[in-house]
């Protein structure tokens, strides 16, 4: 047999796993899926508002049609596919195309992981420019994290008129906004780096909370927090961004935020303990969530789910419920033991 191996698919895929990505940015740099917003259109018309030339375009177009992101009955006439319009529209209440350009970190990072992963840090970490990426990370997860956040206040009790929700490493608040737009007589509290601040009071401000919402400016390791007052204490994509240590100690200072009865949500991309049996989404998705901090963070690390709920045992919280609602992310709701079960 010339190929004992069999046909080279996997190899083939991860390659065009690469250029895949980089279509995907310059179509959205290129405008081209807003293009499409109005609906379908012939090729030449899309390469006239793109400023490309038809005959390049139509390599770009056409992968995109193999790539699941645009539709084509064949007639060089392209339109957009429903997930193009949930979630790759600039405008879309889900979108993602900020995601899709800051969720890897910085583009550097990667040429020099092996480096990297033998050196146990990299050279350079987002949290040196913690600001900058961090600001640009709120505003592109905020979307679809808003949506998991209203999700995830669905299924609990309506914590009552004046009930806090208090925000930890809020971003742009996703968890705090979608829970007060849940609960019309919650207020809020996001805590978050004094740089990150003001773009959870431009998110109150545009999603209409901004009368029931405050920040506070500081670390959540040592910032004042109210104490035995919060109905709900939410850790969003933030319990692997420090040592296991201060996760813990992060841990206890929203249990001591807590008001009786409360809970505490956290949502990240837990690790399995075991490896992934498939190759489906579900098990990479924390796989390369853990490799992106590797590659870009020194301390972060992806936590994994055991590890959570031992560091929950010793903070005297036990998980309520444990939900999925986007491929590979884990919300965890803990609170006292002893409540009932949710419905
Ligand atoms: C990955 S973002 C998550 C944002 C939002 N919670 C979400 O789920 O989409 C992590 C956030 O934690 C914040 N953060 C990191 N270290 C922090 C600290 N020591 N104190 C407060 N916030 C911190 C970052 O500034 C960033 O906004």
């Amino acid at each position: 047999m010339v190929f004992p191996a069999g046909p080279p698919t996997p190899v083939w895929e991860v390659i065009t796993g690469y250029t895949r990505y980089w279509l995907v940015v310059a179509a959205l740099d290129l405008g081209v899926f807003e293009e499409l917003a109005g609906g379908p259109r012939g090729l030449d018309e899309l390469a006239e508002a793109t400023g490309v030339a038809s005959r390049r375009l139509a390599v770009v177009l056409d992968f995109l049609v193999t790539a699941g992101l645009l539709t084509t009955a064949g007639d060089r006439v392209f339109g957009l596919t429903p997930t193009t319009r949930g979630y790759l529209l600039r405008d879309s209440p889900l979108s993602m195309v900020e995601m899709v350009r800051y969720s890897p970190g910085p583009r550097t990072a990667w040429p020099e992981l092996s480096a990297t992963l033998r050196r146990g840090r990299p050279t350079r970490s987002v949290e040196d420019d913690a600001g900058l990426f961090y600001g640009r990370l709120a505003i592109a997860s905020a979307p679809t994290q808003q949506a998991v956040a209203q999700a995830t206040a669905a299924l609990l009790p309506d914590p009552g008129e004046g009930a806090l929700v208090l925000d930890l490493g809020a971003g742009a608040a996703p968890w705090a906004i979608g829970m007060l737009r849940a609960w019309p007589r919650a207020k809020a509290l996001a805590v978050d780096l004094p740089t990150i601040t003001p773009f959870a009071e431009a998110a109150a401000a545009e999603h209409g909370v901004a009368d029931r919402f405050d920040v506070r400016a500081g670390s959540y390791l040592d910032a004042v927090l109210p104490i035995g007052e919060a109905a709900v204490v939410t850790i969003g994509h933030a319990i692997g961004l420090q040592s296991a240590d201060l996760a813990k100690a992060l841990l206890l200072r929203a249990r001591g935020a807590l008001r009786p009865g409360g809970f505490v949500v956290i949502s990240d991309y837990f690790r399995p303990a075991e490896p992934p049996a498939g190759r489906g989404l579900e098990g990479s998705l924390p796989q390369s969530m853990a490799l992106t901090l590797l590659a870009n963070t020194y301390e972060a690390e992806v936590v994994e789910l055991p590890t959570l709920l031992s560091w929950l045992a010793e903070v005297g919280l036990v998980a309520w419920t444990t939900r999925q609602f986007l491929p590979g992310q884990l919300v965890v709701v803990a609170t006292e033991p002893g409540q009932a079960p949710p419905p």
